[in-house]
């Protein structure tokens, strides 16, 4: 996003302000070179001066005498003399200015022994890919010059290279993908493995800056972001590509950090999101900070695939219409999500018809949160019913007139097995955690311009909105507070956002009779069953894995013992079960249109 432009009075006063102080500036540089010789003289004879005081100090008390004594003479010997004063006061401003000099080491000016080994070896490393036999003036060359290949180059404390300019020939590929990563590839082992580095390629002026950059901060906390509404925060990258910065506490401290904003509703080009990675990478705390921003200003359904109750602390919540984690509930949660983005539709459009705005019911937004939804796939299967994926569709496809924002994350391993409406409406892409440069091709539509490092954070990774940048990310950390090995830093900064609940603890609990309900289908599409349903909660430190049960509001519905999808998974579906057609379809390409996250 541009920066908002300054008011013009203080736009204006700024630049005069910058002026003069570039003014002044000049000022003090010219004074000082004019009174350079000046400077020096005096500081030498300051510093004769402390040598005499010491000297004196350092004499001992009956030498002191003989000591005056001497000088005195040779002050009344240099008086008497012929121009002795003349030549006393020459000598004297000579020896200041010898001692007023400046005694601080120069900087080298090029590179150190080791230095040049370091660029020497990169230089003869890139020598066969960027040299050919029919090149009358190769600029790489075995034994060839270094410099005229590196013209910009720095280096970091401990002697490795942090950035780095490299002069290439017109005829490098450097228009194909393998080519440049071969490059990357070896300057990144040859540089020092460990870092992240940057690359970017001016293919128009054949060069390649290479940059190390520095790690993402890992320690931002859950907080209330300075967003607008339809703005969600997914995390923090470098600011080399995004302008914007968000205004952060960490403890005492106040920072301001480049955020990746990813905007959803109306106007939004990618309105729904797909976040992948391997276990524990990440990706349901993704989840919880998208769900905790999103409760600010709409409703949210969570559907957890995942059945560790990481969701458990926004059940009951206000504006948590549902947290599910049986595929009975999951299945009645989405049908209700697709009937009332139908609703929401119609009603928009019979407003558009009568030159209406749109009913302020069709307006808050509604979040659709699923956590590992092929595991009800599986479970699904096994049990022959509907995949709940299936009852994405209408959310998916129509969701961004309607304000209905669908959010999935999954496991890599599992992308195959997500429906095609899944990995086609999301065009907002993030992976977390370690992934493979074809993997993150795959599931970003393009590669990172930045290698990837052997350790990663959890929380840390990539992501991608529509056919922008792809950028480095680190989530904010949103823990379940309910997990004994969370800080209790991180746990207070998410209680904090939690909105109240809804349903009070005591009305909530297990032993509170279930209302009657009609069944769903019997209600005009669009009611507002789940907010409604009582919440199975006990206070906040004893109950960390409770759900809201559609389906025990629902008399008509048979409500089986229902295992977690993740056990019913290993228990109920064979090895090497097929999963039902449309989860198992070929890739479908990504479309993506974009989104600048700045
Ligand atoms: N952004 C983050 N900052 C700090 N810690 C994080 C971050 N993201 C995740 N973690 C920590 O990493 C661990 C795994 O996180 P999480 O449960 O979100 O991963 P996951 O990808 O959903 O894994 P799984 O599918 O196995 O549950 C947790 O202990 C969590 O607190």
């Amino acid at each position: 996003m541009a920066r908002r432009p300054l008011p013009r009075v203080l736009s204006k006063g700024s630049a005069q302000l910058a002026r003069s102080r570039e003014l002044a500036r000049t000022a003090a540089d010219s004074a000082t070179d004019v009174l350079h010789p000046l400077i020096t003289i005096a500081r030498g004879l300051r510093r004769l001066a402390s040598a005499g005081r010491r000297r004196w100090v350092a004499t001992p008390k009956d030498k002191r005498g003989a000591l005056l004594f001497l000088v005195a003479s040779v002050v009344l010997v240099v008086t008497l003399a012929p121009y002795g004063p003349l030549l006393a006061v020459t000598a004297l401003m000579a020896t200041a200015a010898w001692q007023g000099r400046d005694r601080a080491p120069s900087a080298p000016d090029g590179p150190d022994e080791a230095q040049v080994q370091r660029l020497k070896s990169l230089y003869e490393a890139l020598v066969p890919y960027f040299s050919t036999a029919e090149d009358p003036e190769p600029l790489y060359a075995h034994g060839g010059d270094w410099e005229d290949a590196f013209p910009e180059y720095d280096f970091d404390g401990t002697g490795r290279v942090t950035h780095l300019v490299i002069n290439y020939p017109a005829y490098f590929t450097d228009g194909e993908p393998e080519s440049r990563a071969r490059i990357e590839h070896l300057l990144s082992a040859k540089s020092g493995r460990g870092r992240e580095y940057h690359f970017a390629w001016d293919e128009e002026g054949n060069q390649l800056t290479v940059r190390v950059l520095a790690p993402l901060p890992t320690d931002i906390a859950a907080q209330p972001f300075v967003t607008s509404p339809g703005e969600t925060v997914l995390g923090f990258t470098d600011p080399t590509r995004v302008r914007r910065t968000l205004p952060l506490t960490h403890g005492e401290e106040r920072r301001d950090v480049p955020p990746v904003v990813w905007r959803t509703g109306i106007r939004s080009t990618e309105p729904h999101l797909l976040a992948l990675g391997q276990p524990g990478s990440g990706t349901s705390t993704l989840l919880r900070s998208i769900a905790l921003q999103a409760l600010h200003h709409g409703d949210v359904v969570i559907v957890d695939g995942g059945g560790t109750g990481e969701y458990a602390c926004l059940t009951g919540r206000d504006g948590v219409l549902a947290v599910e984690c049986g595929l009975t509930g999951a299945l009645a949660s989405l049908e209700w999500a697709a009937q009332e983005t139908e609703r929401r539709l119609s009603a928009a459009n019979r407003a558009h018809q009568a030159g209406d705005p749109p009913p302020e019911d069709t307006r808050r937004p509604l979040w659709i949160l699923l956590d590992r939804p092929t595991a009800f796939t599986h479970l699904a299967a096994a049990e022959g019913r509907e995949d709940p994926q299936s009852l994405l569709h209408v959310p998916l496809r129509h969701g961004r007139p309607a304000n209905v924002t669908v959010v999935v994350a999954e496991q890599l391993d599992s992308l195959e097995t997500l429906s095609a409406p899944v990995r086609q409406h999301t065009r907002a892409r993030v992976v977390l955690g370690p992934a493979t440069t074809e993997q993150l091709e795959t599931v970003l539509g393009a590669p990172p311009h930045t290698t990837p490092v052997d350790q990663v954070p959890a929380g840390r990774g990539y992501a991608r909105l529509g056919a922008g940048p792809v950028h480095r990310l680190q989530v904010p950390a949103t823990p379940d507070p309910y997990d004994d090995a969370t800080s209790d830093a991180h746990r207070q900064a998410v209680l904090d956002l939690l909105p109240p609940r809804t349903t009070p603890a005591e009305d909530a609990a297990p032993s509170r009779p279930v209302p009657e309900r009609p069944d769903t289908e019997a209600l005009p599409v669009g009611s507002v069953l789940l907010d409604e349903l009582p919440v199975d909660s006990v206070p906040l430190e004893k109950v960390p894995v409770e759900k809201v049960p559609v389906e025990k509001a629902l008399p008509g519905r048979a409500l089986p013992d229902e295992p977690s999808p993740a056990e019913a998974d290993s228990e109920k579906v064979p090895a090497g079960a097929a999963a039902p057609e449309d989860t198992t379809a070929a890739e479908v390409p990504r479309e993506a249109a974009v989104a600048e996250s700045s």
